[in-house]
């Protein structure tokens, strides 16, 4: 429950979205974290490569975790409320209601997630095209982004969902509309995931070329035409019927939204360092590299000019700090990749006993049994003969292939838990070295990076933390674990 000053003070309400889980925080004028609350959120895999999600359910659970974290406070001193979200891809009808992207007709599931991997041969054909647009995605459209995802539902559900849509919206943004009725967009979500420019606007000819010559018509009004940078107050604030919702007073300022790593970057590459004595220390920003690491992990930097990574995503002019290039490297399954490997294995049950009988996560069993088994060894020695390839859902950055597979050697016969422990560092070093590729790509093309700043769920693993600075180079010190990230 918040405290202190809280009669004096003034409240801000963030919602963010992840794959896994909604989670709301109440924070005071000076971004004090006064109250925290999560809800699980549903996922459909209809079939292999399709992840679909609920726009109601999503919205629901946004409902439940902010009327919890303002429980018991004055809610007239709540001044404003902000929403990110991954950049799944959300469809509504011409009435904004939702319109199924499944061949089952379930308009419940009416969004495609971003880790969705349907649209291979249309991100395929998008990529030939060569068009000067792709050099602002690294030199290769991802089969993560919306225009292969608009394509396929062209391509494949014309009557059911295409010829009905009204508005395709990135979650953020369907939320904000949600919360406020204005259709505008953020720029973020535009520029980072549907190929706008923030200096020239869309590309009538990307779009014609492509085969989505339908949505240009209207000045672009199922894609948005009215497009503000990220934080920007949108129309007249909450409306009555989302304070409802919500249990807020209507008419608070809602911010134009974030994609969620844009907002966990932006909520870590500024922080002060002041006396950590970090590498970063009186250098310029620059010389950070945000990386926020839930389901996926996303390695954000930003430059005073447009570097262009051959397969790092962008540069994106002004998407996440205001004025700046972003570019920004991207491993698809990280923490998701942890679990299967660890939920996947047959001394799983017996993990989850041990944890359990100790009060512990799965994850601080496994870091202590590691500890145990080690010896006096470093910990990293334990996988000198058993190694991860960890691209199971293909490789987002830096090489870009996206039918790439994972793979592990040094197998043995057993499968106890000390089997399970070393699966488990070893998966967690191979999406280091990854992240390692990622800075090195990000260096050769310009970048100059000392220090990294890590959120999200796995910033909780202090094995993660650990295994990311020895690996990259680092010594332990240069690099720290920034929990008060809401990513
Ligand atoms: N206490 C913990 N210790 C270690 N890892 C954790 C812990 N909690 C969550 N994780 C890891 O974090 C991942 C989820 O991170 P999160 O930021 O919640 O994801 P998302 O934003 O994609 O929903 C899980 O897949 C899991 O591997
Ligand atoms: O593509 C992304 C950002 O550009 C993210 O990977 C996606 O939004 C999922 O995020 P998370 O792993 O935090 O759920």
């Amino acid at each position: 429950m918040p405290g202190g000053d809280q009669e004096l003070g003034t409240y801000y309400v963030g919602v963010d979205v992840g794959t896994g889980s909604v989670r709301a925080a109440l924070v005071d004028q000076r971004g004090t974290l006064l109250a925290f609350a999560d809800q699980p959120i549903n996922q459909w895999a209809p079939q292999f490569n399709h992840h679909e999600q609920s726009s109601e359910d999503i919205w629901a659970a946004c409902c439940i975790v902010t009327k919890k974290v303002v429980q018991g406070i004055d809610l007239n001193q709540i001044r404003g409320l902000g929403f990110d979200a991954t950049c799944s891809l959300v469809v509504l009808d011409k009435q904004f209601r939702p319109l199924p992207v499944n061949h089952e007709g379930d308009s419940h599931r009416n969004i495609i997630m971003w880790l969705d991997h349907r649209a291979v041969s249309q991100v395929h054909r998008i990529n030939e095209t060569k068009h000067s647009v792709l050099q602002y995605v690294g030199g290769v459209m991802s089969v993560e982004m919306q225009a292969p995802k608009l394509l396929w539902l062209k391509e494949n559900l014309r009557e059911t969902c295409w010829d009905k849509a009204g508005h395709f919206f990135d979650l953020p943004d369907f939320l904000s509309w949600k919360a406020t009725g204005v259709t505008a967009r953020s720029l973020c979500s535009l520029v980072c995931k549907w190929t706008y420019s923030a200096e020239k606007g869309w590309d009538d000819s990307f779009w014609k070329m492509v085969g989505l010559e339908d949505l240009v018509a209207d000045n672009y009004s199922k894609i948005g035409n009215q497009v503000l940078p990220p934080g920007t107050s949108l129309g007249n604030g909450l409306t009555p019927e989302a304070a409802k919702d919500l249990g807020l007073p209507a008419g608070i300022a809602v911010a134009a939204s974030l994609i969620d790593a844009h907002a966990g970057g932006l909520g870590v590459i500024g922080a002060d360092v002041r006396g950590h004595g970090l590498a970063c220390e009186g250098q310029p920003v620059t010389s950070r590299l945000a990386i926020i690491c839930g389901t996926s992990s996303c390695h954000m930097g930003i430059s005073k000019n447009p570097i262009f990574v051959p397969g790092v995503w962008g540069p994106y002019f002004s998407a996440m700090v205001p004025g700046f290039w972003l570019n920004e490297g991207g491993q698809s399954v990280t923490g998701k990749l942890i679990d299967h490997m660890v939920q996947g294995h047959a001394a799983f049950p017996e993990l989850q006993a041990k944890a359990t009988a100790r009060c512990q996560s799965i994850y601080a069993y496994l870091n202590s049994h590691l500890d145990l088994i080690k010896k006096a060894q470093p910990v990293g020695f334990l996988t000198v003969d058993l190694h991860v390839w960890p691209d199971f859902h293909g490789n987002r950055s830096p090489l870009a292939d996206l039918t790439l597979k994972g793979m592990v050697t040094g197998l043995k016969l057993s499968q106890d838990l000390d089997d399970l422990a070393i699966l488990y560092l070893a998966t967690v070093q191979a999406i280091a070295f990854g992240t390692r590729l990622i800075i090195e790509a990000m260096e050769s093309a310009g970048h100059s990076i000392s220090t990294l700043f890590l959120c999200g769920g796995l910033g909780k693993n202090p094995l993660f933390v650990q295994m990311h600075a020895d690996i990259t180079g680092g010594n332990g010190k240069n690099e720290q674990s920034w929990e008060s990230c809401v990513s």
